[in-house]
């Protein structure tokens, strides 16, 4: 991946925002995939109280979701959580808390990232251009995602990684079912779920 021209001094940090409902091992090597195999020197996941795309569809409230994501990178230096948005307006407008974390974080470049079920809606999302324009995205493959949806654009690059088929509303389908996510989810996310009752009560 090429280097940034504006980030003379400031670390080069990945931020993938999501649901994160809940986080499992896709988001897990997707994150330290980026921090690792890419020029980014490390990760945040940005829990989003409501994502514009998802509202009225079932969520944990905000703070367990943070707390599953704490439980899930704790002990990874590169990787951080961040709960930047749940002092923000709702739905979660990305464009905004780009703003918010460059206003609080002068010295950082910051490169959006997102798994490629994320990209052709991405014209969709609020200030699409003004994101285009502004931020470089790396973008992760996922299955289930045809060439032809996610047309190139400039600063959007697709990393050659492994494909993951794993996502949030499988790992509540198992819970729900009673069925072990072990492996699927880190194990002190799969203890707390069940300890706590997630999508059973
Ligand atoms: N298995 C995966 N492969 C690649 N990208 C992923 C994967 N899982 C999640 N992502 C990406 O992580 C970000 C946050 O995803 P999100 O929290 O919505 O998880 P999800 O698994 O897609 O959730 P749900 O199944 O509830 O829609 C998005 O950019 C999404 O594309
Ligand atoms: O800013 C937007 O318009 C926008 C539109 C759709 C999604 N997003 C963000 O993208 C992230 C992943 O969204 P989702 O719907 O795949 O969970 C989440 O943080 C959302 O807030 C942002």
């Amino acid at each position: 991946m090429s280097s940034p021209a504006s980030a003379p001094n400031g670390r080069k940090v990945g931020l993938l925002f999501g649901s994160f409902n809940p986080i499992h091992t896709g988001h897990l090597i997707l994150a330290h995939f980026m921090a690792t195999h890419t020029d980014l020197d490390e990760v945040w996941l940005v829990v989003s109280p409501q994502s514009p795309f998802k509202v009225g569809q079932e969520l944990l409230p905000e703070e367990a979701r943070l707390r599953l994501v704490q439980l899930a990178i704790a002990g990874n230096d590169r990787l951080r959580a961040l709960d930047v948005e749940f002092g923000m307006p709702k739905p979660s407008y990305t464009i905004d808390t780009l703003d918010e974390l460059r206003r609080r974080h002068p010295g950082y470049h910051f490169v959006l990232l997102m798994g490629e079920d994320n990209l052709p809606g991405l014209p969709r999302w609020k200030d699409a251009g003004r994101i285009l324009a502004e931020n470089e995205v790396y973008v992760y493959p996922r299955p289930g995602v045809t060439p032809t949806d996610s047309k190139p654009q400039p600063g959007v690059q697709v990393v050659d990684a492994p494909l993951l088929d794993i996502s949030a509303t499988y790992i509540r389908s198992c819970v729900r079912a009673g069925k072990s996510v072990r492996y699927l989810v880190p194990e002190p996310v799969e203890q707390q779920i069940l300890a706590a009752g997630y999508w059973r009560t």
